[in-house]
């Protein structure tokens, strides 16, 4: 069995999208060239504005992208990022254009983070050695930008470049790795990251300069966990299902292990404490690695006291709690910063890269009474009036299935229906692979097929402009939208 892709293709013909065009904010000015001597266990940190661009080229010696090998001549571009490129044994680079900060570190905690990688190497090692041992399951926590998504990159890359198959699974919906944000992830790598988009960018349609990964993606819809905590739990519940089927079935998917990132708010606050629990014992963590906080290390190591001895005679697996430091080239990345994230990756979902692969999306005229869509529960609108439900509908846990608005159980509602109105205008909607007499607990945890844009809405005609990556009618399936990633109106110039 593989792990399901977004299986873009099952979108089928219609019009290409002429109406609307990508952006490109390349400047035209000429950039200007520098070179730098970087010397080893040195770290060359830079940060490029949006509508800036960056040309970065190796021209001597070694040097890596969080983990990613650079090859000596090959340009790269990078706009809108806080990146940094380190380098075992010195290098010389060819800069083109101007950071809006750069400087050459003088300590970096790359030796910690690879003696991490050589640890867990040791494990797989083991794991290879059975035919039914599994490899490590390391999962990182710690604050907001504490690097925890920086040392994923690393560790993937580092066991990709050792013949490694990890399953990297992204639990934090702020930002989508391999898909939009707002969802949660898991991708099989073994072959390199595209070092300019971190992970690489969404499957498109189109050519891709790095081998194109599929991921298994579940539409979450929320910027946080704790905005709808029943959802999230179910989500990762059935992530972890999919992964470790995935591993069971691939011999070099199950010594390689998993790596997984976490939101930074899930190890802060009580709410999100529970939700981490859940996501330990779900995806029978082996490796917690605690990044930049003293205090969540010790938290940690309290509440999991029974497993991390070798003694121990807890029935749960043991678990090993380790303790890294932040890099001090972490950036905190401000809410202008990531919206402009979000904006471009939806941008690059639909209309592809400029000047890598551009992509022609077309449109479609939907009716308002062909359309079957659903709106993630949040807030007071995602709470049910229990007492205005039948008896038997109330505050229990259990989904009843029956797919009316709203009858989710107990609580905050998974999914509710949603009116076709000028609400959802400029909204992505996730496509999801279910049928749409499917019950909403069926629904809420169905993976998603791909992404539409809604571009505009008539109410008087009911009917909606969608966008979409593949030419064709919209698939007869459900759709569903929420609050995050927010309405974009960059797609439509
Ligand atoms: N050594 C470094 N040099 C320069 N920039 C870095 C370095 N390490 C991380 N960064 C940058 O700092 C920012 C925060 O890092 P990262 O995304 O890894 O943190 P995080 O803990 O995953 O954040 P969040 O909790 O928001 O998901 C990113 O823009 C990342 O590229």
């Amino acid at each position: 069995m593989s792990v399901p892709g977004l299986q873009l293709s099952e979108l089928p013909i219609g019009q290409p999208f002429s109406n609307f065009t990508a952006q490109d904010s390349t400047p035209v000015e000429p950039l200007t060239e520098k070179t730098y001597e970087i010397a080893k266990f040195r770290e060359w940190r830079f940060e490029v504005a949006f509508g800036a661009t960056v040309e970065v080229k190796l021209l001597k010696g070694s040097a890596e992208i969080f983990g990613t090998e650079l090859p000596i001549g090959h340009k790269f571009t990078f706009t809108g990022t806080k990146s940094a490129i380190f380098t075992w044994h010195g290098c010389t680079l060819e800069v083109r254009g101007t950071p809006s900060v750069e400087y050459t570190s003088e300590e970096t905690p790359m030796t910690a983070y690879t003696n991490l990688h050589f640890a867990l190497e040791k494990l797989r090692g083991m794991a290879g050695e059975s035919a039914t041992a599994q490899g490590p399951r390391v999962m990182i926590i710690g604050p907001e930008n504490a690097g925890k998504t920086s040392l994923v990159k690393i560790l993937t890359a580092y066991a990709v470049r050792q013949g490694r198959k990890p399953a990297v699974v992204n639990l934090d919906p702020k930002e989508g790795v391999l898909s939009l944000p707002g969802t949660l992830s898991a991708t099989s790598f073994s072959t390199i990251m595209d070092v300019e988009e971190g992970f690489g960018s969404s499957p498109t349609s189109g050519p891709s300069p790095v081998p194109v990964k599929l991921p298994l993606v579940y539409y979450y819809g929320l910027e946080t966990p704790e905005g709808n905590a029943k959802l999230y739990k179910a989500l990762v519940s059935r992530m972890a299902v999919a992964v470790s089927s995935r591993l069971s079935d691939d011999d070099k998917n199950r010594t390689s292990g998993i790596i997984l990132d976490t939101p930074g708010t899930i190890s802060q606050t009580p709410a999100g404490y529970d939700l981490l629990h859940h996501a330990i014992s779900e995806f029978s963590i082996t490796t917690l690695v605690v990044l930049g906080s003293e205090r969540l290390y010790s938290d940690m190591l309290r509440r999991f006291e029974d497993r991390t001895s070798s003694t121990s005679s807890s029935p749960l697996p043991h678990i090993s709690i380790i303790k890294l430091s932040k890099s001090g080239g972490c950036v905190d990345r401000d809410e202008t910063f990531l919206r402009a994230c979000r904006e471009r990756c939806i941008r690059e979902y639909f209309f592809g890269e400029p000047k890598k692969r551009t992509l022609s999306p077309y449109t479609m005229t939907v009716g308002f009474d062909d359309l079957n869509i659903w709106r993630v529960g949040e807030g007071a609108a995602g709470l049910l009036n229990t007492s205005l439900l039948p008896i038997g509908h109330g505050d229990d846990d259990d989904d009843d299935g029956s797919g009316a608005p709203g009858a989710a159980g107990g609580g905050q509602a998974l999914l509710v229906q949603a009116d076709c109105g000028m609400v959802l205008q400029h909204s992505v909607a996730a496509v999801l692979h279910a049928e749409l007499a499917d019950p909403v607990h069926v629904l809420a945890e169905s993976s998603v097929m791909g992404f539409v844009y809604i571009a505009s809405v008539d109410e008087q005609k009911r009917y909606m402009k969608i966008l979409a990556p593949m030419p064709g009618r919209l698939p007869p399936k459900p759709l569903v939208v929420s609050s995050f990633p927010e309405p974009t109106f960059s797609l439509v110039g």
